[in-house]
């Protein structure tokens, strides 16, 4: 069971933004999508979990277990996604509790209300909320950026959907809670999610993800495990964003023995 996008291609305009991208994503699996600033990570995911700007022109093929899906659709099942900035992914207007109840009602993580709300403050525990009572009768201006952060990201994982595409969701956030959200993926991919990570923390993608896909200028210019994109990766990118994460795993490795 696997996402698989062949020949991705992006325009906005005469801007030929993502250029004949290919790649997959194994259920129970964590890729890491690297690149440079403006390399296309982020019109990548959004290709995918179907939030493109409306002026963009989107081709290639997209198969989700299996299943032809058009890259175009809006409302497309079983790809739950993490956006960049979440003030825009909050509602405003309603209250934490009414945003994250229907959708623990709806992908059958509770049952009733109240056992809805009891599973939204395990949740928001889980990402580190301290508080989560208080929390969850919140709007989302009373709450900081990495709190609002961490409330997407509790969403996102609330729809168990079978894919998660995650662009740069730990970025907001201070080092404690980011490990806790990367344990939180972590114990999402165990359960059968396919995740997709966006992020510049090299260290961290290369302690939770299986291998990387590096973009630059809107093509795939490597992937592969994170020690062969810092050995033998055939594009200088590909071994500079990995050389010092591979560097730090093989020091820890070092340091246990
Ligand atoms: N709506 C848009 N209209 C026109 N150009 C866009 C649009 N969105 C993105 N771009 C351009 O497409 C390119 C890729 O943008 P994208 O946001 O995918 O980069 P990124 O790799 O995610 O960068 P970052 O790491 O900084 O988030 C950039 O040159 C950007 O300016």
């Amino acid at each position: 069971m696997s996402l698989v996008v062949k020949d991705l291609s992006i325009r906005v305009g005469s801007q030929h933004l993502v250029r004949g991208v290919s790649l997959s994503i194994d259920r129970g699996d964590v890729v890491a999508l690297l690149g440079p600033s403006g390399s296309g990570k982020s019109l990548t995911a959004a290709s995918l979990s179907g939030s493109l700007p409306g002026s963009a022109m989107v081709r290639g093929h997209l198969e989700v277990d299996g299943q032809a899906t058009p890259l175009g659709d809006r409302t497309r099942a079983g790809i739950a996604a993490i956006r960049q900035d979440s003030l825009t992914s909050l509602h405003p207007l309603v209250r934490i509790d009414r945003q994250l109840v229907p959708v623990l009602l709806r992908s059958g993580e509770a049952s009733t209300r109240a056992g809805a709300l009891a599973r939204a403050e395990l949740m928001l525990e889980e990402v580190g909320f301290a508080a989560p009572t208080q929390v969850l009768r919140s709007f989302p201006m009373e709450l900081s950026g990495g709190q609002r952060q961490r409330i997407c990201i509790v969403q996102a994982l609330a729809c168990r959907a079978s894919y998660l595409i995650a662009d740069e969701p730990t970025t907001a956030l201070d080092g404690v809670s980011q490990q806790l959200v990367l344990s939180a993926f972590r114990t999402a991919a165990e359960a059968g999610a396919g995740i997709l990570l966006i992020t510049h923390d090299v260290v961290a993608a290369s302690s939770l993800c299986s291998r990387a896909v590096i973009l630059d200028a809107g093509s795939v210019v490597d992937q592969g495990s994170f020690s062969h994109l810092a050995s033998r990766a055939a594009h200088p990118i590909a071994r500079s964003l990995t050389w010092a994460a591979h560097q730090t795993t093989t020091q820890d490795k070092h340091t246990a023995a």
